[in-house]
């Protein structure tokens, strides 16, 4: 945009954004030494959504891609001494359970529990691997529903649902989800019923409350063989999401949209011969989808001519050297008070769309700023430098092109139209305010915005000076950092409109930064 510098001098400390600590998430499974599943399986799972992990061993495996070659499950005693000197020193935020291979594992994991009242247990009933080896015995389900009660999540997949159920395993989503509302109803837990063994093209996954309410979540399947691992990695982000958001739908989401980046990436790990694991870490590392920076890397890239457009205007130079018509820098000002105020309702849609209460409540703060920054445009600079508010042409054109794709478009395509305002901005003030400093101006001492009354003096100098903003650039670089999440997260057609919609409101920029020559 234009003006976004001056969010700098209100409201700088809003754009870091507050940064709670990790939610600290405690996974109760057992060990898979090929890291696809189990405890390595959570502690990645935990850790890609943000989470410091801690993990108590309930059994060993001996495993790999191709199935379990054995199970060890050390004495139940033991696994009590673990979870006692967890509880006794750290505050746990979230438990994820996983394989208790047996119902005195069961019930000291159960004991542990009542007396330490977790804020979230998420129970994903491990009892049979990807391979189709059992990882929990068969006389332990008695001991699996009392735990069951103390969990406030379930995750079963079809074949979990049947046992828990007690009945035969259901041949249709709609049978499944009559057997999830009926378990959540009687043992008072929300089940999460897993469409992963269905047949078809979907993947549908349902939240069902003890209540009776029904969300379900939609999702392609992914064409892999490698999802090994998918259940306990999904309950692991599962409870570290719900421990962030507070919202199981809302976690729900979130951690389904990861999973299927997770799968749909996973061929490219190419680990063993049989049933590999997902790409926990797609999102920081990328693979088919852009890796990280990619994307944002070739959209600077694209937008290069609108980059070199800008520095060549007169405005920019007039408004560097300190020649700039005061006229020209008032219709600007007044343009971008009533850019900032449309801008700041397209980062709230933004905000609505989040995944994330982190991104959620980034693009709120945005929004806010945006809002004291036009008032304080009012009250510092547009009282002095009085002038025809009406919106100009260009202003209107760049505000319908993001409220369109506001209206319309996806979480990723606003967080790609709203991009350019923060890094073009922040890439024009860095420039301008490094030529500032070396043409001898000391930082800090600008005699005002009144068009210069000290002999040498800049007249934009204040101005100039809300550029070097610390706090914007750290805004933009996690605006950057979203957009790259986002289309690692998005298809290749999401990835072009993402495109599109950036390099629109990047020429917008320029024309935005031209308009006071030809409009005011
Ligand atoms: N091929 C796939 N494509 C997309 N999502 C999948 C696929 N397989 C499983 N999932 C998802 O992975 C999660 C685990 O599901 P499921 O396979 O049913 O459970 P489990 O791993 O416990 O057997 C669910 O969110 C499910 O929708
Ligand atoms: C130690 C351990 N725990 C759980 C699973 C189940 O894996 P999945 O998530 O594929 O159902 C596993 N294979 N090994």
């Amino acid at each position: 945009m234009s003006g976004t510098a001056a969010f700098a001098s209100t409201e700088a400390a809003a754009w870091t954004g507050r940064a709670p600590r990790p939610p600290r998430v405690l996974s109760i499974a057992g060990s898979d030494p090929s890291g696809g599943a189990g405890i390595q399986a959570d502690i990645k799972a935990i850790s890609a959504h943000g989470g410091y992990a801690m993990a108590a061993i309930a059994a060993l495996t001996a495993q790999n891609t191709q199935g379990v070659q054995g199970v060890h499950v050390p004495p139940a005693a033991f696994l009590t001494r673990q979870l006692e000197s967890l509880s006794a020193d750290i505050a746990i935020d979230a438990v994820k359970i996983g394989m208790l291979a047996n119902a005195s594992v069961m019930d000291a994991v159960g004991e542990w529990l009542a007396k330490t009242r977790p804020p979230v247990v998420v129970l994903d009933p491990v009892m049979v691997a990807t391979s189709g080896d059992a990882l929990m015995d068969a006389d332990a389900r008695e001991a699996l529903l009392r735990l069951l009660g103390l969990a406030h999540l379930a995750t079963p997949n079809l074949a979990e649902l049947a046992v828990l159920a007690g009945e035969p395993p259901a041949a249709t989503w709609e049978a499944a989800l009559r057997q999830g509302k009926a378990l959540a109803a009687a043992h008072g837990t929300a089940v999460l019923v897993k469409g992963g063994h269905l047949e078809g093209n979907e993947c549908p996954d349902a939240l069902l409350g003890p209540d009776g309410s029904v969300e379900v979540f939609a999702g392609p399947r992914v064409d892999t063989a490698n999802t090994h691992g998918t259940g306990c990695s999904l309950s692991s982000a599962l409870a570290t999401l719900q421990a962030r958001t507070g919202s199981w739908p809302a976690s729900v989401r979130r951690a389904k949209a990861w999973l299927t980046g997770a799968l749909r990436t996973a061929d490219s790990l190419a680990l063993g011969h049989g049933h590999g694991p997902l790409n926990h870490f797609h999102e920081l590392w990328g693979s088919q989808a852009p890796s990280a920076g990619a994307f944002t890397r070739s959209l600077w890239e694209d937008v290069a001519p609108q980059r070199e457009a800008i520095f060549a205007l007169d405005f920019i130079k007039d408004l560097a050297s300190g020649t700039l018509d005061a006229r020209h820098f008032a219709y600007y000002l007044a343009q971008d008070a009533q850019y900032l105020n449309a801008y700041s309702r397209v980062l709230s849609r933004a905000s609505a769309l989040a995944p994330t209460e982190d991104e959620q409540r980034f693009w709120a703060d945005g929004a806010q700023n945006c809002l004291a920054v036009e008032l304080s445009l009012h009250r510092d600079w547009l009282s002095r430098h009085p002038l025809d508010v009406a919106q100009g042409p260009v202003t209107k054109h760049y505000v319908d092109h993001l409220q369109a794709v506001a209206f319309a478009g996806s979480y990723a395509e606003v967080a790609a139209a709203v991009l350019p305002c923060y890094w073009l901005y922040a890439e024009v003030g860095r420039v301008l305010h490094a030529d500032y400093l070396k043409a001898g101006h000391p930082e800090g001492g600008h005699p005002g915005d009144d068009g210069g009354t000290e002999a040498g003096a800049h007249p934009y100098g204040e101005w100039l000076e809300t550029y070097a903003d610390d706090a914007f650039a750290e805004a933009t670089a996690r605006a950057v950092a979203i957009v790259d999440a986002a289309a690692a997260r998005g298809s290749e057609q999401e990835r072009a409109r993402m495109r599109a919609a950036f390099i629109h409101s990047a020429q917008y920029e320029v024309d935005f930064f031209d308009a006071p020559r030809r409009h005011a």
